[in-house]
């Protein structure tokens, strides 16, 4: 199945989205896979010097045994699966000087579920890290806002099956969230492709 890019027209930024990368019947299959076979996992995260469950469950992939440290949470990879393999390689084919050493996974229950404001800037992704987004089951909101400029911002839906590639210096100048909604939907997973050296 051929998809076609959709360049995001922000300044300082690099940032093309596929809809129907997948199509609704590889969606599905992952969806069904990945929402039985990973072990999910709601970690505390300390906002403020309190702590809360994280708005969300994940799981970390990686292919060299790096842990990933964010939000004052430290995870410790398990082994890519077949299924985070097949996804990786597909991406691949778009990004050929780009391979993934990691996968950050997470499942937004429903509209309670979210990932508030922040960039993908920790320095173990390096200068301008390539950012490759997946989205299976429900779609969601997807919101940018420029670091220093609060005029620049930009909203987009990612749809199930879709991909969305942010590079360049797209997490050095924005952040991104996906909010909260009080609409009855359903659950969407999220995979997010990660070189950490
Ligand atoms: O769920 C999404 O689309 C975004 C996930 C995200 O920004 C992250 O895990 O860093
Ligand atoms: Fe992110």
């Amino acid at each position: 199945m051929q998809t076609e890019a959709l360049k995001i027209e922000l300044p300082e930024s690099d940032i093309q989205y596929f809809s129907g990368f997948f199509s609704p019947g590889e969606a599905a299959r992952l969806f069904e896979t990945l929402r039985r076979e990973i072990p999910w996992q709601q970690d505390d995260i300390r906002v403020f010097g309190k702590t809360y469950p994280q708005p969300r469950l994940t799981a970390l992939f990686a292919n060299n045994g790096k842990p990933y440290a964010y939000s004052n949470i430290t995870m410790i990879p398990h082994l890519f699966t077949g299924e985070l393999l097949e996804i990786k390689q597909k991406i691949e084919r778009l990004l050929p000087e780009t391979s993934f050493t990691t996968c950050l996974l997470n499942l937004y229950r429903d509209g309670r579920d979210s990932n508030g404001w922040h960039a993908d800037d920790e320095s173990v992704l390096g200068r301008n890290p390539v950012i490759a987004s997946v989205t299976l089951g429900e779609e969601r909101p997807f919101h940018f806002k420029h670091k220093k400029d609060p005029s620049l911002k930009h909203k987009m839906i990612l749809e199930n099956g879709s991909l969305l590639i942010m590079k360049g210096e797209t997490q050095h100048c924005w952040l991104h969230q996906v909010p909260k909604t009080k609409r009855p939907i359903g659950e969407r997973i999220n995979l997010t492709f990660r070189v950490i050296r």
